[in-house]
Order: C-alpha cells, then sequence, then structure tokens
C-alpha cells in the first residue's frame, strides 16, 4: 500500500501532483511520501504485537536524513554499517541506543565512535574483528555489547548478488565456529555478549528460508544461553521482499508470525532490521524524456535519469514500474527507457508497452524509495538528483540537486 496514485489522469504524491514537483525543482527528482512511510513504520512494528521488539531501519536502504528524522520520530531504531551511517542518524535525530552496528570491515575508529556514542550492540562477522573490538573495548574501559553475526548456510532464494545467507558468502560466521567464539570472548576484558545475529540476505519473498535460518539460530540461541552466556537480543536481520512487479512477498503479519513462531519461545528481545520494506515503495524517481530514438531493432526514449541515479536495474536486472506522470491514450509500443550514461547497461526499463511520449513529457520509476539515492554516483559526472518529501499537499526539497562544484570538492587540479 502506498500514496502515489492518479488524479483526473495526473500522478499524484499524496496530494501533490508530480508534474508540479518536476516543474518547480527539475528532474531526476526522488520523490517520497510520509503518509507511505508512516504507515510502514506502523505495519511493521504492530506485526510483532506485544511480544518485545525493536524494528532498527536498516540505513543503507534510504540514508536521507529526512527520511530518518520521520523515522526516528516515529520510533524506529536503526542498523547501521559505517561510522557515516552513525553520523546521519545523530544529525538525525536517532537514538544510538537502539542502533545496531553491522559489517563485515569495521575499523577501530568506526568501533570506537560507536562505543562512545552508547550504541546498542556491535554484529561481529569474523574472529580478527572480535579481537580488535575487545582492544577498543578495553581502551574505553569499557565492555563494548555484541551479537555474533551467524551464517547459517541457508539459501535465501533471492537474486545471487544479494543473498547473504550461504557458506560461500563472506558475511557472518560460519555456524559450526560460533558457540568456540562466544566461548572465547567470555575471557576477553573488553566486550560483553549480548545477543545472536543473522541476515541472509535481501527481497526475499517466502518465508521458507526464514524458517529455516530462525529455526537453526533459535536452537543455537537457547545453546547459547545453556551454557552461561547473558543473551537478551535476537537479531533476525532484514530481507523481506516488496512487490516490484508479481511478487507476492509475505505480508510483515504472516513474517512476524513465522518469526514468532521459529523463536517467540527463546525469551529474547527481538531486533528486526527492515531497509526496502519501509522505504521500497513509498519512493518514485521523476524524469524527463529527452528524445525518441528508433533503429530498426529497437524504440528507444532517452530520459534524463541514469543508471548513476538508479543502479538497480543495471546492476541486478531489476524491474521498477513505469508510469507516465500524465496519461496520454494512443496506440501502445514496445519501448526501452535508456538514460545518458555511457554504458549498454544504462537501460532503466525493457521492453515496455507504452503510449509513445513526446519530447518533454515525464515519467515515474515505481517504488525506487530503496536502494535508489543511497546508491546513487556521479558517473560521467552526473550531479546527483535532487529528493523531495510530500506530506499531504506540502512539499519540501530535502536535499538540494548536487552542483558542479560539488562534485569536484576537493580535488586539486
Ligand atoms: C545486515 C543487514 N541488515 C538489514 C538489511 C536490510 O535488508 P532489506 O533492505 O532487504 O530489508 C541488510 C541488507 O541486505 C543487511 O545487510
Ligand atoms: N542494494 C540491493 C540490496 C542489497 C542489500 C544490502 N545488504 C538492492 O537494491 O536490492
Amino acid at each position: 500500500m502506498n500514496h502515489f496514485s492518479y488524479r483526473k489522469r495526473v500522478l499524484h504524491a499524496e496530494e501533490v501532483p508530480l508534474s508540479a514537483i518536476a516543474d518547480a525543482v527539475g528532474t531526476p527528482v526522488y520523490v517520497y511520501s510520509t503518509a507511505t512511510l508512516r504507515r510502514h513504520f506502523r505495519v511493521v512494528t504492530e506485526a510483532f504485537g506485544s511480544h518485545p521488539h525493536l524494528v532498527c531501519y536498516a540505513v543503507k536502504a534510504n540514508s536521507t536524513l529526512a527520511v530518518l528524522r520521520l523515522l526516528a520520530q516515529e520510533g524506529s531504531g536503526f542498523d547501521i554499517v559505517s561510522g557515516g551511517e552513525l553520523a546521519r542518524v545523530k544529525a538525525a535525530g536517532g537514538e544510538p541506543g537502539k542502533t545496531v552496528f553491522a559489517g563485515v570491515g569495521k575499523t577501530a575508529d568506526e568501533m570506537a565512535q560507536a562505543l562512545s556514542a552508547g550504541i546498542l550492540f556491535f554484529n561481529v562477522e569474523s574472529p580478527e574483528e572480535l579481537d580488535l573490538l575487545d582492544a577498543v573495548g578495553r581502551a574505553q574501559g569499557k565492555r563494548a555489547p555484541f551479537a555474533v553475526r551467524v551464517n547459517p548456510n541457508v539459501d535465501a532464494r533471492t537474486h545471487r548478488h544479494i543473498s547473504t545467507g550461504l557458506k560461500t558468502s563472506k558475511f557472518g560466521v560460519p555456524f559450526e565456529e560460533t558457540v568456540a567464539l562466544y566461548a572465547r570472548a567470555k575471557r576477553m576484558k573488553g566486550v560483553q555478549a549480548v545477543g545472536l545475529d543473522c541476515h541472509i540476505g535481501s527481497q526475499i519473498t517466502r518465508t521458507a528460508p526464514f524458517k529455516a535460518a530462525l529455526s537453526k539460530v533459535g536452537g543455537l540461541y537457547k545453546e547459547l544461553k545453556a551454557q552461561g552466556h547473558a543473551l537478551q537480543y535476537l537479531d533476525v536481520g532484514g530481507g523481506l521482499g516488496i512487490t516490484y512487479t508479481e511478487e507476492t512477498p509475505p505480508t510483515p503479519a504472516e513474517y512476524a508470525r513465522t518469526t514468532l513462531s521459529a523463536v517467540g519461545d527463546t525469551g529474547a528481545t527481538i531486533i528486526f532490521e527492515p531497509g526496502r520494506l519501509v522505504v521500497g515503495n513509498a519512493g518514485v524517481l521523476v524524469t524527463r524524456v529527452l528524445f525518441r530514438k528508433k533503429t530498426a531493432a529497437r524504440q528507444f526514449v532517452v530520459v534524463d535519469a541514469g543508471m548513476n541515479d538508479l543502479m538497480r536495474p543495471a546492476l541486478y536486472d531489476a524491474h521498477h514500474g513505469l508510469q507516465p506522470v500524465v496519461q496520454r491514450r494512443g496506440q501502445e509500443v514496445e519501448v526501452d527507457v535508456v538514460g545518458p550514461v555511457c554504458e549498454s547497461t544504462d537501460v532503466l526499463a525493457r521492453q515496455r508497452k507504452v503510449v509513445l511520449p513526446k519530447q518533454g513529457e515525464l515519467y515515474a520509476l515505481m517504488t525506487a524509495g530503496a536502494y535508489g539515492m543511497s546508491m546513487a554516483s556521479t558517473y560521467n559526472s552526473r550531479p546527483r538528483p535532487a529528493e523531495v518529501l510530500v506530506d499531504g499537499a506540502a512539499w519540501r526539497v530535502v536535499r538540494e540537486r548536487e552542483s558542479v562544484e560539488d562534485l569536484w570538492r576537493g580535488e586539486r587540479p
């Protein structure tokens, strides 16, 4: 459920026509809906009912300050993977005490910043990382709270680029080595085990992989508790998929039921780290048609957004819905919607049936709120898009379009 819909043939974000935003701010522009963000967060947290839990929104999905602030106001915690994300959470008014820190390559500086900020816990991904965290903790005269991210060796049955829970993946500690790592941690003075963590991948559209991973992880949690580790948190990661085209992922309520039936009896506070589920359908990328171009093989529509602005189609062959901002009647033709970037993979929408647009008309690439702007780059020296947040009939620019001067800030010719 989202708040992007047609009114009198014009696509609106809540009560604002996307054409009005594009005309005022220029294109490409990301547009987010406050009502959708709020609704998604509430549906997710309410799904766990009265079971002790904390939703830690995965900042990497969309790290724009205004989005983080809105979620912080809703009571969200955060899942971060860098010092930069920690700084963003703090700048947006998020609470470090409700923030967990994952990632296979944390530096000593990042650990020290997070520990002094009072982070909830670190998700440790290797024995050497645990040694470094121990040193950082001792240097501050503290015990750094941690959970081991265990790799349960489960196939998430998602795109191979976004699967993280197989034994060939770089993420987490092998299942069989986890008990020994907790035992070793017990002898350290700079760390304190507080939980257990796993995350098996992203855009997961069935419950079976979650069930398989959680039954292993739930068993391990109980075993660790029985060995005397005073664990309190079971972090089940993120990864619940959304509908881009025809996927029918479990609803948050179904997901929560699956989770609680697998690990509800552990007595742990459940930490859930959704990213895409919260922001994916809350954002669109609005782009303007530059040229139509016909070759013997294809009808192309060249738009002013490229793979640098929305990388998912080029990176994962991902599908994003393509909607004209103003609907027009006419004969449909099959087109490839392509960006200006000098790469053959710069195809935002492939072989779609549309009424051939005129130059200057607008398209919205749907479901672009997650891993859109946060993965944007300046490749081809293209300044990154502006971002707008709509709230009812009001809207505001929450990030200015990057300027050419921004592109070379810090450079010394
Ligand atoms: C550790 C961790 N937690 C949470 C997420 C969020 O994933 P998603 O956006 O699929 O919910 C990710 C990304 O896959 C992740 O790596
Ligand atoms: N960036 C990916 C998901 C990776 C999730 C991060 N662990 C996407 O757009 O689908």
